[in-house]
């Protein structure tokens, strides 16, 4: 089948660069991209393309150039839908919070939201492409919503899993190291598969495209994340053990990813991993291998998460005992919010959880990130805190322990130590000479990303401590 329309539910940090990217490829198609939040669809309509829900470098080129064209950004889902042969569900899949699996498994309402919605509004032929990540074997469930209307709409479900990071996703995106399309092995499947391959076969080479029956694909998400989150947690664990034999983490990651069978990528050390999806994927698939009774397998990949956890708390409990043992008071200055460089996506930022300990301790958290507003950080921790079910006169307390800056200089003036949680470039070009002298002496640095050169800060006066460094 050839493509004409396509329909996106969810304009997030998914759906929106990769549809863009789809319509910029591919102008003879109309991209339709859909959500249920009117502010985030309205950003995406934005006139002023800096306004754009999500920061992503290019992003707003790409859009720029296909929106108005052939890429829309709507609330009106129902038409969208009516409209489409190729429907993308792209909509959150986060850990439950409720329940049956509270705190493992993925919730899937919204997604099972989605095919009630595509089963109630179809009128013709429509192939179903998963794009969210989901646990293994979710496509049956679809095909079971779909399919029980008894309205004779024939619907193919695919597994099309987006291997985008952010902060990259562009780039990810135009020269992806393969895109995976998963499907029924029946005539019919193999052909939805072919048409999802046409599209992606606009701007990749066929040996970029992978396809496989949908169970693999699902499975395969999980299993990309979980290993690419295991990496970072290993070097996190020898990070611990450099710390005190005075080896340096940064040597051995380079010693052993210069080994072609290990590789050079993901072993940055780091103040712990953070972003939506990595600890959701890995809960998910724990929760998969508890499911079916696989509970070696569960406890092996639960590690992962374990030791992300303690390398976060291991990095706020060195802050305070490095500071005489209390933060009571004491200004500690955030540099970055965001869980990576090169985007303003907060979600499970380790800076979260650091904050979280030293406030718990009494430390005042002054925070200054190039993309991330003050309502944003006061809402992940209010998040957290409303999780933990604090009142609300302790969460205020609480919130009021935290001062959200747009200008570095004030935010690093007298405080008592800098902690750096996110690795955005600026900061190493900081005039480190000029805060020394406007901070409490003795000064303390600790560079959870490992960006900054701590010789040079040392030999200012700073007192540095890195991330496996001794
Ligand atoms: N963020 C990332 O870098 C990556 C995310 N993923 C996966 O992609 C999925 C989406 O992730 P994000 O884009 O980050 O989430 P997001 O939270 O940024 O966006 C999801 C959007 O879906 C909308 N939505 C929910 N129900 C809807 C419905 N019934 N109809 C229309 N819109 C609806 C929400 O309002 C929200 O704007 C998740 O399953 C995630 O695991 C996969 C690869 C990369
Ligand atoms: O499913 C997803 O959501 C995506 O998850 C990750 O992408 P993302 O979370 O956007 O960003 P990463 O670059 O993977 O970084 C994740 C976290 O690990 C940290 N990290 C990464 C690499 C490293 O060596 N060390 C390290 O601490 C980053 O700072 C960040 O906090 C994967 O890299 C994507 O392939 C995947 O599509």
């Amino acid at each position: 089948m050839k493509i004409k329309n396509i329909c996106c539910l969810g304009a997030g940090y998914v759906g929106g660069p990769t549809m863009s990217v789809i319509a910029l490829k591919c102008p003879e198609i109309k991209v339709t991209v859909v959500d249920l939040n009117e502010s985030r669809i309205a950003a995406w309509n934005d006139e002023n393309l800096d306004n754009l829900p999500v920061y992503e470098p290019r992003l707003a080129e790409v859009v720029g150039e296909a929106r108005g064209r052939n890429l829309f950004f709507s609330t009106d889902v129902d038409n969208a839908i009516d409209a489409a042969d190729m429907i993308f569900i792209a909509v959150n899949t986060p850990t439950k919070t409720y329940g049956e699996g509270k705190g493992m498994a993925a919730d899937l309402k919204f997604v099972e939201l989605c095919a009630r919605q595509i089963a109630r509004i179809a009128k013709n032929d429509k192939i179903i492409v998963e794009k969210s990540t989901l646990p293994v074997r979710t496509a049956e469930t679809l095909q079971t919503i779909l399919d029980s209307t008894g309205n004779g709409v024939k619907f193919e479900v695919l597994s099309n899993p987006e291997f985008l990071a952010e902060g990259t996703a562009i780039e990810d995106l135009f020269n992806a190291d393969r895109v995976l399309i998963g499907g029924q092995q029946t005539p019919e499947g193999k052909e939805a598969i072919q048409s999802l391959v046409d599209i992606y076969a606009h701007w990749l080479k066929p040996e970029q495209i992978l396809t496989t029956n949908v169970w693999s694909s699902e499975l395969s998400k999980l299993t990309a994340n979980s290993f690419l989150a295991q990496r970072i947690s290993s070097i996190n664990a020898l990070s611990a053990l450099c710390e005190v034999t005075e080896a340096n983490v940064d040597e051995v990651a380079n010693a052993i990813g210069t080994d072609s069978r290990i590789g050079p990528k993901f072993l940055k050390a780091s103040v712990g991993f953070g972003g939506s999806c990595f600890q959701k994927d890995i809960l998910n698939l724990v929760y998969l291998c508890r499911f079916f009774n696989l509970p070696e397998v569960a406890d092996y990949w639960e590690q992962v998460i374990i030791l992300n956890d303690y390398q976060k708390y291991r990095f706020a409990k060195k802050i305070i005992s490095s500071l005489f043992n209390t933060v009571s008071d004491k200004k500690i200055t955030f540099l970055g919010w965001a869980f990576k460089k090169d985007t303003n996506d907060t979600r499970e930022s380790a800076a979260i959880y650091v904050a979280e300990h030293l406030i718990e301790d009494g430390a005042q958290i002054h925070v200054y990130d190039p993309k991330v507003p003050e309502a944003k950080i006061k809402a992940d921790m209010r998040y957290l805190w409303e999780l933990k079910g604090f009142t609300e006169q302790k969460i205020e307390a609480k919130l009021n322990q935290i001062y959200v800056y747009s200008d570095p200089k004030e935010a690093l003036d007298q405080a008592h130590a800098v902690a750096v949680l996110t690795e955005w470039d600026e900061f190493k070009t900081y005039d480190w000479e000029n805060i020394y002298i406007k901070m409490y002496k003795p000064a303390f640095v600790f560079d959870g990303r490992n960006i900054l050169d701590a010789e040079k800060l040392t030999n200012i006066g700073f007192r540095v401590k890195g991330i496996g460094k001794g």
